[in-house]
């Protein structure tokens, strides 16, 4: 986290930032709740007294499951990850709802699921039917959308860091009574470091904000920072609006017509990421789970390649390689006959216990990828200045490495004939590298590495050693 902490001196100054130094850590939890391929409520509409009295005996996975058994993903507009991020109590969950609600009341597109939904962490993890982080579903004319709604969770921070997150754009909150807060810029630093290219802003409950001054001033403060961050602070939209208002059916110069707008410009001004369709078949498993009479579900983004029901499929990494079938491919509650990549996808397997597969394997086309233990890298290893350490390493250092959903302790060796030397904060060197435990790494693969929480470098995989 403290990579994320760096005190921001032009920010500092600002008039709006009130509490500059306030702890930038939250304690939220991550939102969770779900069944297979997503993480959203369970759904009511449209289903007989009966069909729920008879649901609602069920444990809370199954009954979501049956709710939408049955029903085609219909992969009829293109597919975007996007999510909700921002400082605490921005109104990040008040809005996520807010869009569901919105979307659906204008278009009939997707369904309302309303904040206790999003928010509903407690109840969910006691069932021990989690994922790891809240996707709702909306649709717009043009795309449709999964959206997370991010809390500041130090797992969702770590999650963000290892790419599990995986947003292709992001909507950034900020409440007009604050302005700009801490971890409105961590979030902004973070997307920009996991490869978010295109935000769009919505200024929050402006209906507790007379003073149009200030408003302006929060959106010239936004801009301000998005340039600060290597983003388009000129051209990036900006909504004014109250998601409340919005959420409760009120004002809708400020509510209702606020959101349109926002998915407007969403629609608009976030880019299609290109998709690594032709690339052999790869998804990081993000969590794992059984549903009673089906077998395991593993479920994680896509990576690369496409992947069609009935293919060999092979779980890789962390000693504990298979092959197996995939029999079923669901997203949003839904079944489809193939997943691709940017799916955020649920995938049963056949034959396999939930304890035979981990977070951190990856699911790929037998062969496509292989698990190594011991390879060549560079790294750039952050100043203190960055949020790194202070003081240099020799070799035989251990920090953690992480790489998609894995994280696996790593022995750093310097290359021979210089392994008396040490390694200083802000230097790019080679480095040998063997893990504690095997993981699917590539030459070209990314990571980081990190230490008591924070992160102290990244790296890239140069050569295969064993
Ligand atoms: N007046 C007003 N209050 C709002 C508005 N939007 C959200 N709120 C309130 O602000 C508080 C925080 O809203 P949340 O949506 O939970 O904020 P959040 O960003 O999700 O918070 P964390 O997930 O804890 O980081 C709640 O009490 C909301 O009712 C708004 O437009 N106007
Ligand atoms: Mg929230």
């Amino acid at each position: 986290m403290s990579l994320l902490r760096q005190p921001i001196a032009r920010a500092a100054r600002t008039g709006l930032c009130r509490h500059v130094a306030a702890p930038a850590a939250v304690t939220q939890v991550p939102t969770r709740s779900m069944s297979l391929a997503s993480t959203q409520a369970p759904i009511r509409h449209g289903r007989s007294n009966i069909a729920a009295a008879a649901a609602a005996r069920l444990p809370s996975a199954v009954r979501t499951y049956a709710a939408e058994a049955g029903k085609k993903y219909v992969r009829n507009k293109p597919h975007m990850n996007i999510g909700t991020i921002g400082h605490v109590d921005h109104g990040k969950t008040t809005l996520t709802a807010a869009i569901t609600k919105v979307l659906f009341e204008s278009s009939g597109q997707g369904k309302f699921v309303d904040y206790a939904s999003i928010d509903k962490a407690p109840e969910e993890k006691a069932r021990g039917i989690t994922i790891s982080s809240a996707h709702v579903e909306y649709e717009t004319a043009n795309r449709h959308y999964a959206h997370v709604d991010c809390p500041g969770h130090a797992d969702y921070i770590r999650n963000m860091i290892t790419g599990a997150a995986q947003m292709d754009g992001a909507i950034i909150v900020v409440s007009a009574t604050d302005g700009q807060m801490p971890q409105t810029r961590e979030h902004l630093l973070l997307a920009k470091q996991v490869g978010i290219k295109k935000l769009v802003v919505f200024i929050n409950k402006v209906d507790q904000v007379d003073d149009k001054e200030m408003l302006e001033l929060v959106d010239m403060e936004m801009r301000d920072l998005l340039s600060t961050y290597g983003f388009d602070g000129e051209n990036t939209p900006i909504v004014q609006g109250s998601a409340l208002a919005a959420l409760e059916g009120k004002n809708p110069d400020i509510g209702s017509e606020a959101i349109v707008k926002l998915m407007a410009e969403a629609d608009a001004w976030l880019e299609q990421p290109a998709r690594d369709l032709d690339k052999p078949f790869l998804m990081p498993v993000e969590d794992v789970f059984s549903i009673s009479g089906r077998g395991t579900v593993v479920t994680g983004r896509v990576e690369r390649g496409i992947i069609n029901k009935g293919q060999e499929i092979e779980l890789v990494g962390l000693g504990n390689s298979l092959k197996t079938t995939l029999t079923g491919v669901e997203m949003f509650h839904r079944e489809l006959d193939r997943g691709e990549a940017g799916d955020n996808m649920g995938a049963l397997l056949r034959g396999v216990r939930r304890d035979q597969v981990r977070r951190g394997q990856v699911l790929a086309l037998p062969g496509s990828i292989k698990p190594v233990k011991k390879f060549e890298g560079q790294y750039y290893i952050l100043t203190a200045q960055e949020g790194g350490r202070r003081s240099p390493f020799a070799s035989g250092y251990r920090p953690q490495l992480f790489i998609r959903t894995a994280d696996v302790t790593i022995s750093l060796t310097l290359p021979e004939g210089q392994e008396d030397q040490m390694v200083m904060p802000g230097d790019s060197v080679t480095l040998n590298g063997e893990l504690t435990h095997d993981l699917p790494i590539e030459i070209g693969s990314r990571f980081t590495l990190r230490e008591g929480g924070r992160t102290i470098g990244t790296g890239i995989c140069t050569k295969i050693v064993a």
